[in-house]
């Protein structure tokens, strides 16, 4: 019998704690943390967490398609005993969420992705770290701890600064290996552009290139004689917009654990993804911020399931705020779910604490969510859980 956790127990902790006086400190409604971050951030760092591309249809049509979906509750299927657990990628997770690659993070705190690594740690929850990570990847799998180790790879133009980047991935002790296909070039983001905010030209998110070898040797005077010029190489070589399938094959060589193709919408790249390979897909529009106008990821999503059968873990972000969401794209046949935004506001607002906070709400809601609807864990949700509204 597995050992239950109710994340639920939280309410009623929050609610004790209240005998005391005490209220917590961040709102328990994920949805309201933009707001509350747009109060008390920056203008250049909360526009560019929050922004997106073009006119932001893509993120408002992530958030529409979710919404879409209704849960049918289900009566008098016994749920006092609840499991969230799930397997993804050979490992046993105690939650179906993990915690997305964002780069950066020091714009919003500076305890930035350690912090955020610490928190999900504690909580068993899988943190992604970003190759565009404001600290070094060596720095934040120490503060993970015994927490599993993920790492998000921008796949370079440069081979050797790809190479190098797998193999200190590797002697760092992370295990899976998560590509993102849908950034070969940024997108135009208005709100980055209208305030001419970008962070790397201010250094952030170079720290795996600046103090990986290969990179350096692609320079002509060292990082700290011409930062400039180290930043414009950063900027043209991070990523590759002239990768095709086929070049998988040198991925497939340079890394012995599961590989994750983030980014994938059509269920042909899912198909060319199991034949190259991989171990699996994130259904993900990067939370609206790369193709203006792209299919929502949840519309995307059922053709995925379907090309991947029992081929690739399938997994999903872009849009998911609530409980309520995971429920969703469990039922439409995600094994867990990557939560972006949210846990990067928690961060900006109160650190660490901040980003259990999100980790916390986010799974107490989930888990009463899937109670009162019948279910005492993942495993019995099926697309026969969901109805679509009408409008
Ligand atoms: C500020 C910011 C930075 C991001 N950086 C990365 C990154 O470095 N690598 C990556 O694969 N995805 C990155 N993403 C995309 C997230 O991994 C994820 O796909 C997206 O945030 C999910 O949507 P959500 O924010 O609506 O939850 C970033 C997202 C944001 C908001
Ligand atoms: O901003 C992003 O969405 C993103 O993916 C990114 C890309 C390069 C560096 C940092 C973040």
């Amino acid at each position: 019998m597995a050992t239950t956790q109710h994340w639920a127990d939280f309410q009623y902790e929050i609610y004790l704690n209240g005998m005391t006086g005490a209220v917590p400190r961040l709102p328990t409604d994920l949805t309201r943390l933009e707001e509350l971050a747009e109060h008390r951030l920056g203008p250049g760092p909360f526009g560019y967490v929050a922004g997106s591309a073009g006119s932001g249809s893509t993120a408002r049509a992530n958030r529409a398609a979710l919404d879409r979906w209704r849960i049918v509750p289900r009566m008098l299927r016994d749920v006092h005993e609840r499991d969230l657990s799930v397997e993804v990628l050979g490992r046993t997770i105690p939650a179906p969420l993990a915690l997305a690659p964002v780069g950066v993070l020091s714009i919003m705190h500076p305890d930035a992705e350690p912090a955020a690594a610490r928190a999900a740690a504690a909580r068993g929850v899988p943190y992604i770290l970003s190759s565009a990570s404001s600290t070094p990847m060596e720095q934040v799998a120490e503060a993970m701890g015994d927490g599993e180790r993920w790492f998000q790879l921008y796949w370079a133009k440069d081979r050797d600064v790809t190479e190098s980047f797998l193999n200190r991935a590797k002697a760092a002790g992370y295990t899976a290996l998560f590509v993102t296909l849908d950034t070969p070039l940024l997108a135009w983001r208005p709100r980055d552009l209208d305030q001419a905010y970008l962070p790397f030209l201010h250094g952030v998110g170079t720290a795996n290139y600046f103090s990986d070898p290969a990179f350096q040797a692609g320079l002509a005077k060292p990082v700290h004689e011409d930062p400039n010029a180290a930043v414009m190489h950063f900027v043209g070589m991070f990523s590759d917009p002239a990768k095709t399938w086929p070049d998988l094959g040198f991925l497939r060589e340079h890394w012995d654990g599961p590989i994750v193709l983030k980014g994938v919408l059509h269920p042909d790249d899912a198909r060319r993804a199991a034949n190259a390979g991989m171990d699996g897909v994130v259904v993900s529009n990067h939370g609206g911020r790369q193709v203006a106008g792209s299919v929502a990821a949840a519309d995307a999503l059922p053709r995925v399931v379907e090309a991947a059968g029992d081929r690739l873990t399938v997994l999903f972000d872009s849009g998911v705020r609530t409980g309520d969401d995971i429920v969703k794209a469990l039922a439409l046949g995600a094994r867990a779910v990557l939560l972006g935004r949210p846990y990067a506001y928690g961060l900006g607002l109160d650190g660490q604490a901040g980003v259990d906070h999100v980790i916390r709400c986010l799974l107490a809601e989930l888990d009463l969510t899937l109670a009162l609807s019948g279910h005492a864990g993942p495993g019995s949700l099926t697309a026969d859980d969901l109805l679509r509204s009408p409008a």
